[in-house]
């Protein structure tokens, strides 16, 4: 199937005083239509910049260096900007993890979700409202012509949620990118933003993007999970495989660090070592390789680490397969 979004060897760097972060290195990764698609990795893996660079959002510290990110085969990062404005929230849109900080909290919500509705459509003052109490509805907050004069700091965490992901859908997105949206609120409010964010894509098409350290979240709501560590995609396959069969080794040690994905308590194991610093001029090939147990001499060759197919649909970055 032809991708919704196809990022090809995408490369973004930070400057700062203590030296250049080489945040993403080639990064790779197609989403298709209607999909949702779980982007895991553990903080600073470069989730959130890869949701920035695709929204056009990156920091102003942020510097592409290189590739593409074709959206229905179209290169964002060539559009103009105003372009770009009018893409974002009709191509896509994102839900942040913090909810309250991400509203204006001196705005009633319903204006703040009007306001996207109006900036996106011409339709009349009456209709906006309309469409405010419809989007209400649609992601269930009770007593929505109530709710739409409150303020942010009125409303429980898991509404701020809701609002923000009412927000994200008034322009009826084809691609949703959920940063962490869960994080923060309790298991029940949890799994029901994950069945709002589920029904989107089922009954709209809408395909999602799901930014989670959160393994087990990712294993439970998504068609296919894409792995990152230290700025690369390592794995990338449909959820199935990827539980079945990890193929990357730090797959393979992500899924041996989640409780409820072990096994039993016993097979439960932390990935040992950390991340390298993304400041160091000499990061290896395979960024994984110095936390590596099947490191090879040929892990260090030098040379980009490609992505290649082990498996239907089943991609990894490995130069030593089990
Ligand atoms: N504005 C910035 N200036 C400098 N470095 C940055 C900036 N934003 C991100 N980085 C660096 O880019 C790398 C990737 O960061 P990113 O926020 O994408 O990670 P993440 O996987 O989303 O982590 P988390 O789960 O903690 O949100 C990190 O090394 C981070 O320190």
């Amino acid at each position: 199937m032809t991708p919704l979004l196809s990022i090809r060897a995408l490369s973004v760097e930070f400057d700062t005083r203590h030296g250049t972060v080489h945040a993403l290195d080639r990064l790779s990764l197609d989403i298709a239509p209607g999909e949702i698609i779980g982007i895991i990795g553990e903080s600073g893996s470069g989730k959130s910049v890869t949701a920035h660079a695709v929204m056009g959002i990156l920091d102003r510290a942020a510097r592409i260096t290189g590739g593409e990110v074709l959206f229905q085969g179209e290169n964002l990062l060539e559009m103009g900007r105003r372009a770009r404005d009018g893409w974002r929230g009709r191509g896509a849109s994102i839900i942040f993890q913090n909810p309250r900080a991400a509203l204006n909290p001196i705005r009633a919500v319903g204006d703040q979700i009007a306001d996207v509705v109006a900036r996106h459509s011409s339709l009349s003052r009456r209709a906006i409202r309309a469409r405010v109490l419809e989007l209400l509805r649609h992601v269930r907050i009770p007593d929505p012509e109530r709710r739409a004069r409150a303020y942010p700091f009125q409303l429980s965490g898991g509404l701020c949620q809701r609002i923000g992901i009412a927000m994200a859908l008034a322009c009826a997105p084809r691609l949703l990118i959920a940063d962490e949206p869960t994080t923060g609120l309790d298991v029940t409010t949890q799994a029901a933003i994950m069945a709002l964010i589920r029904e989107r894509a089922r009954e709209a098409g809408t395909a999602v993007a799901l930014i989670t350290h959160d393994v087990a979240l990712a294993a439970g709501n998504c068609d296919r999970l894409a792995i990152m560590h230290a700025g690369h995609v390592v794995e990338v396959a449909p959820t199935a495989a990827i539980l079945a069969r990890p193929r990357h080794p730090y797959t393979a040690g992500l899924l041996r660090s989640v409780p409820s994905l072990a096994g039993s308590l016993d097979q439960l194991q932390a990935i040992p070592g950390s991340m390298p610093d993304l400041r160091r001029p000499d990061l290896p090939p395979c960024r994984f390789a110095e936390r590596c147990p099947r490191r090879l001499p040929r892990c260090d060759a030098p040379g980009p680490l490609a992505l290649t197919a082990c498996g239907p649909g089943h991609l990894v970055a490995c130069r030593n397969l089990p």
